[in-house]
């Protein structure tokens, strides 16, 4: 096929299905998959699609995904339906499926095709026809292996790295979604082959509730867990700051072969569920300072329930994966309405929610966490 390269002469590989923004969790349910078919309007009517190579994903089998989880929770996700519900009531709680994980119409197949697509997109960096790989379904970080949670089903994170690592030594997650990325942590808490790292509002209630700083691994896996706990408000100063100086720290010591980023957008500022400050830009500046290291790149996604401000966002930092600027003004396209009154890229989306993260607490937390490092063999 032809190579498309691009400034960086990166080779971009983007995954997006066509019906994958159709699924419906439901009416009062936060999560739109609908975000999915905003963001990929944006990535085309700024045309970034010309400087990548576009694939329409291929669906995870069964047996792809009990490469993770459970055959009997599989088995349950596969049959339960709308219709038939009532019928499994016992095993509803044992699955946790519910409020936060409802049963929808077509459920198994929205996880089919955000996992197939999580699982090619590795595929293109093990087989070294891509240098980023980009799947904004993906990033569903708090499944468990016998368990749906916090609006995650099957666990495309842990099935993607379990391809990486078919063929890379070491792999780096990182995570700047709100929420503490339990599910992929707990995955990978008792092994050094893979160093979990997870940003996160964390006050011992907020949701999944897990995510404190001496939360390290376990085994030969210990300090190959590492958590970042933050407090409402935090700005993009504070953000950046302590971003790049663990992640630089991260990244030398652990050097990784491999990286995936899940880049969820419900850390911005003005987010329904979030309560941090962070722009977009600055979000973006978290994606552009690794993509900058240059090792093979899986791109994820994740939360974001103010889902205009989740397509900005993902749409500006699939720019940046191109190394294509984009204008402040959208493109005229079929949903430009969800983008009044302002129309632009960059609204301003801080300053909503006080900053609880005193510049002392940022300064302790950095001393903390890199301290921890000191014990990786880097
Ligand atoms: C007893 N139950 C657990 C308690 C709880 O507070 N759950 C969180 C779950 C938040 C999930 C966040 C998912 C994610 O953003 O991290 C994500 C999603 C995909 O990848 N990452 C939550 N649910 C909701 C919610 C659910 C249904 C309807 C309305 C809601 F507000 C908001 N926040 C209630
Ligand atoms: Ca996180
Ligand atoms: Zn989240």
């Amino acid at each position: 096929s032809k190579r498309v390269a691009n400034h960086s002469n990166d080779i971009v590989a983007y995954f997006h299905d066509e019906e994958v923004g159709n699924y419906h969790y439901g009416e009062r349910h936060p999560m739109k998959p609908h975000r999915l078919t905003l963001t990929n309007h944006l990535v085309i009517a700024y045309d970034l699609h010309k400087k990548m190579e576009v694939f329409q994903p291929r669906r995870a089998t069964d047996e792809e995904i009990m490469d993770f989880h459970a055959p009997d929770y599989i088995d349950f996700l596969k049959r339960v339906t709308p219709e038939n519900m009532n019928n499994f009531s016992k095993v509803f709680s044992r699955y946790n499926v519910g409020d936060d994980c409802p049963v929808f119409d077509g459920m198994f197949d929205f996880c089919k095709i955000y996992s197939g697509a999580t699982m090619d997109a590795a595929r293109k960096l093990t087989n070294g026809s891509a240098d980023i790989s980009i799947n904004w379904s993906g990033g569903l970080h708090h499944a468990k292996r016998v368990e749906a949670s916090g609006f995650c089903y099957v666990n495309d994170i842990v099935l993607g790295i379990f391809e990486l690592l078919r063929h890379y030594p070491r792999v780096l997650y990182v995570d700047i979604d709100i929420h503490h990325g339990d599910g992929v942590q707990e995955a990978f808490y008792a092994t050094d082959r893979v160093m979990t790292v997870s940003f996160h509002k964390y006050n011992g209630d907020f949701f999944p509730g897990t995510g404190d700083i001496d939360e390290i691994g376990s085994g030969i896996g210990k300090h190959y867990s590492l958590n970042v706990p933050l407090k409402d408000g935090i700005d993009d100063d504070s953000y950046i700051y302590l971003f790049k100086s663990v992640m630089e720290a991260v990244i030398n010591s652990f050097r990784p072969s491999a990286i995936v980023l899940q880049c969820g957008a419900d850390s911005l500022g003005c987010d329904r569920l979030g309560c941090f400050n962070l722009s977009i830009k600055a979000h973006g500046e978290c994606v552009r300072f690794i993509k900058d290291f240059k090792l093979p790149l899986l791109v994820l996604g994740g939360g974001g329930y103010t889902i205009r401000n989740v397509a900005r966002c993902w749409a500006y930092e699939t720019s940046i994966l191109v190394d294509h600027e984009v204008s402040n003004d959208l493109p005229y396209h079929e949903y430009i309405d969800y983008f009044q009154p302002d129309y632009k890229l960059h609204p301003h989306l801080s300053g909503k929610v006080e900053n609880m993260n005193t510049k002392q607490y940022i300064r302790n937390l950095r001393i903390k966490v890199l301290e921890h490092l000191r014990f990786l063999n880097g």
